[in-house]
């Protein structure tokens, strides 16, 4: 069994999480450099939750310069073993309308123009993203869901795009011919850093808008996304309190192997090592590294 700690990315609109008891905000220093913003470290019904809001409080950082490596570093140095991410998206499907939660099952990357691997040369490792969600997680989620009477839908695949501008109307059909479901900008590469980190993770798509293939619609209209936010942060909010409030404080090794993703991933030999990349590895890589 494995003690739990949950860690909660809040994305657009999500810059707190109420309900955290005896809480503080804590710098994380990391070998990564700043991460978004310092974390806000307290209790909800005896779990340890760990909140950081993925852009900043005040909204300072966009998708293309979030330190996702960073990010996920002091998440990992803060024990979290369980990372929610709550994220604003688009709708590329009529049936999820704006203002549901869909649990996301998949992802396609199609960032280009980010740090996307806690590894590299002088530790070369390869970890399998097959099934980036950990279901598990979802399932306590999905209940969660159930248990606040909110919308949601469970499974569905979304695009990642670079932004910060958003698609044009051949790029939405485009995904939507991928059979796509929402689309947004931040899940990659902060779902691969957690597999890589050995941290199960789930995403909560908060459904903002219809992309731009919806022909009702029109283009993207940032004043309306921020409007469906103001109306669903605290929703998003409800979400997450209630499940932390029903997370078991134990919980059973994750079925896809998050928790021992690296068992087999590193193929650079100790001797070849590079020393200063295995020092920044303390943390995302500690119980393989202690192992050796
Ligand atoms: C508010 S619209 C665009 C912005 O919102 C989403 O970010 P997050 O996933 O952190 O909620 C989207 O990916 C864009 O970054
Ligand atoms: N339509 C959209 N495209 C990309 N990111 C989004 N975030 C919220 N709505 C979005």
């Amino acid at each position: 069994m494995v003690k739990s700690v949950l860690g909660v990315v809040g994305g657009s609109g999500v810059y707190d999480l109420p309900g955290l008891e005896n809480a503080e905000w804590v710098w994380v220093e990391s070998p990564w450099g700043d991460a978004s913003d310092s974390v806000r470290i307290g209790y909800i019904d005896g779990l340890k939750t760990v909140f950081l809001p993925r852009h900043g409080r005040g909204h300072v950082h966009s998708p293309s310069t979030i330190n996702y490596r960073a990010n996920i570093d002091v998440l990992k140095r803060c024990g979290v073993t369980d990372l929610v991410s709550v994220s604003a998206c688009g709708s590329l499907r009529e049936d999820l309308a704006p203002g549901m939660f869909v649990l996301v099952d998949q992802f396609i990357d199609r960032t280009f123009s980010r740090e996307k691997s806690f590894f590299g040369s002088g530790f070369v490792a390869h970890v399998s993203v097959a099934a980036p969600i950990s279901p598990n997680l979802a399932d306590s989620i999905e209940k969660a869901a159930k248990a606040e009477g909110l919308s949601y839908h469970r499974g569905g695949t979304y695009l990642v795009m670079e932004g910060p501008q958003f698609s044009s109307l051949a790029e939405s059909e485009l995904y939507r011919s991928w059979g796509c479901d929402v689309i947004g900008m931040t899940n990659m590469p902060e779902a691969k850093l957690a597999r890589e980190a050995e941290i199960c993770y789930a995403s909560i798509a908060m459904i903002t808008d219809y992309d731009s293939w919806h022909p009702d619609h029109g283009s993207v209209d940032i004043k309306a996304i921020v409007k469906v936010l103001h109306e669903n942060a605290s929703n998003a909010q409800r979400l997450v309190s209630r499940l932390a409030k029903d997370f078991p404080k134990e919980r059973p090794a994750c079925p896809v192997g998050s928790d021992t993703a690296l068992d087999h991933a590193v193929l650079t030999a100790p001797d070849a090592r590079d020393p200063e990349l295995v020092s920044k590895l303390d943390a995302v890589a500690r119980r393989i590294l202690v192992q050796a």
